[in-house]
């Protein structure tokens, strides 16, 4: 057990990302685990949304917050593991053991949980073959809306997010038709009365029943789609297939029966004993959209606050005389070489 960390952050999305930030301006030895092979979290769900509620950012496309999250999270240069599943954690002489689904072994003398709603992956289409199309025109998020200008788009799906990426697209796309299989549209009100303003079918209890490649097997050319009561079929020509079917969740990670701490009574948060975000077990902290106390905020705002106390918990555990807080974060000397070089390569052009 000799690679043991200060401490070792479960998720690599906002929280943990500005945990493994903050964990380097503290001076922690830190490590990121992350399951999927890019960091950033579930912001990758929509990464053309434009976002307005994080502090000191005017809209700012998601992609670029993941951009700034990652590159701030890495300031430090913490070790990143990723396509790596966290399994099972327990905990032997004060020493947390982290077991992935390979059986490799992390060590750390703290654990910052930070898997917000688990490991989210799209509810794919059900019909035989239709992943090879995933290369060219069917979709299961939207990465650049420039490649449904003046196109023929089906989207298949009736939640908010369906219903959204019509109302974005409605001035960009050529024509746009919606189906969903249930009786009726689950979206807000008024962006479903939008896309009725524009006259954009919304044919409900049909979902696709057949995809027609071109002559070169390559693309989605036409969408065969079924209505469930009657049987009937309808032949779509079209360009761009959006599927927007929801997420599964893996929310498999455990503990060891010994440090199994306090969930809420759905067992989908972790609860606190502090404002400090620690858990019921000592050493073992959670943050971001998997934490739960009185006043949390499931917001990626709110996850950097549970970064900051968790990660000031953990420096007082390691060094009791330390700083409570990290002296006026900004001002703090590990910053001094940084700020001149980026003073002298962007204000002063040197
Ligand atoms: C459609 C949508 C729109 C949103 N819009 C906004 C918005 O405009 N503004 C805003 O503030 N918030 C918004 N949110 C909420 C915001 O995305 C979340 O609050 C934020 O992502 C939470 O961050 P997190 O780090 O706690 O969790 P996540 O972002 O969920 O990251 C958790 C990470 O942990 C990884 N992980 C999970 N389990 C394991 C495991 N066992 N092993 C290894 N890795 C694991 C996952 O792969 C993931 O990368 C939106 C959410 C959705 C779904």
């Amino acid at each position: 057990m000799t690679n043991i960390y200060d401490v070792t952050i479960i998720g690599g999305g906002p929280s943990g990302l500005y945990s493994a930030f903050y964990a380097g301006l503290r001076d922690l030895k830190t490590k990121i685990i992350e399951y999927k092979s890019v960091l950033g979290g579930k912001i990758h769900v929509y990464p053309e949304k434009l976002i307005w509620d994080i502090g000191a950012l005017p809209a700012t496309p998601a992609q670029q917050v993941i951009d700034n999250l990652v590159e701030q999270g890495l300031t430090f240069d913490p070790t990143v593991c990723l396509n790596t599943k966290v399994d099972i954690v327990s905990k032997e002489n004060d020493v947390f053991i982290i077991t992935t689904s390979t059986g490799e072994k992390h060590y750390s003398k703290n654990v910052i949980v930070a898997v917000g709603g688990g490991i989210i992956s799209p509810i794919k289409l059900d019909l035989e073959g239709a992943e090879k199309f995933e290369v060219s025109n069917l979709h299961y998020t939207i990465r650049g809306i420039e490649r449904f200008k003046d196109k023929s788009l089906l989207i298949s799906g009736g939640g908010n997010s369906a219903v959204d990426w019509a109302c974005d697209l409605l001035d960009i796309a050529k024509d746009i038709t919606i189906i969903y299989r249930g009786e009726e549209i689950s979206a807000h009100e008024a962006q479903v009365k939008k896309l009725q303003a524009y006259g954009i079918p919304i044919i409900t209890q049909t979902s696709i029943k057949t995809l027609v490649a071109n002559e070169e097997k390559t693309k989605i050319k036409k969408v065969i789609i079924e209505n469930k009561v009657t049987n009937e079929t309808a032949t779509l020509v079209i360009d761009e297939v959006l599927i927007n079917h929801g997420y599964d969740r893996d929310q498999s990670f455990s503990f060891d029966n010994a440090i199994e701490p306090k969930r809420d009574e759905i067992r989908n948060y972790f609860l606190q004993t502090n404002t400090g975000c620690q858990t019921t077990i000592e050493g073992l902290y959670a943050v971001g959209d998997i934490a739960q106390y009185d006043g949390k905020i499931h917001l990626i705002a709110g996850a950097f606050q549970d970064a900051v106390n968790a990660v000031n918990s953990i420096k007082l555990t390691i060094e009791p005389d330390a700083d409570k807080m990290a002296t006026v974060s900004s001002h703090n000397n590990v910053f001094e070489s940084r700020n001149r070089a980026i003073i002298n390569n962007t204000l002063l052009n040197v």
